[in-house]
């Protein structure tokens, strides 16, 4: 698909929110993977993820945004988040010191997780013009860049930030 490549002087701005609530997001992966941790819940809720999805896609519509490209998405921002319950998984086998103590209410996290998605939705509402842009790609990783430092991410979340957001650049993959 053709895309107009003009934007709006400072719309690339719009790409900042979507990196920071991005890392929102997967800041929730150590609770959600702390609750289940020691429990038969597995890491992959399909049926979770088909609410998560629907709920998003709903959402979209009432916002504006385009619900397939949001739930592209999302489907990316669901990845990332239980690359990062995996790695801690990982991490808490091997050494099991660092597993957690206490197990937070997983349905308290789905709340916070709920209300970062609504934002999310928002922000990708927000974003057409930039998500368009040619430039979309290399302003995002910047964003990334500045999350990663300013919110002094760890090597997995900062594997899990770049898994969350390939989707983000609408003309990608026309
Ligand atoms: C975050 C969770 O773990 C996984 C990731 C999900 C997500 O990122 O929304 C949803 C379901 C699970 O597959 C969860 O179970 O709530």
């Amino acid at each position: 698909m053709v895309r107009s490549q003009g934007h709006h002087p400072g719309s690339l701005a719009q790409l900042r929110p979507i990196a920071e609530l991005s890392a929102d997001r997967l800041a929730t992966a150590d609770l959600v993977a702390a609750s289940k941790w020691g429990t038969d819940k597995p890491i992959d809720d399909p049926e979770r993820e088909r609410i998560v999805l629907d709920t998003v896609r709903k959402q979209a519509l009432e916002a504006g945004a385009d619900p397939e490209e949001t739930v592209r998405i999302f489907r990316d921002q669901i990845e990332a988040n239980k690359l990062v319950q995996r790695g801690l998984y990982r991490l808490w086998t091997a050494d099991p010191a660092k597993a957690p103590v206490e197990r937070p209410d997983l349905s308290q996290v789905r709340e916070e997780i709920n209300r970062i998605n609504t934002a999310l939705v928002r922000a990708i509402a927000d974003s057409e013009n930039a998500r368009s842009s040619a430039h979309c790609r290399g302003v995002l990783a910047v964003s990334a860049f500045q999350v990663r430092q300013e919110k002094g991410l760890d090597r997995l979340h900062t594997r899990g930030l770049l898994r969350a957001v390939p989707s983000v650049c609408a003309g990608d993959d026309d």
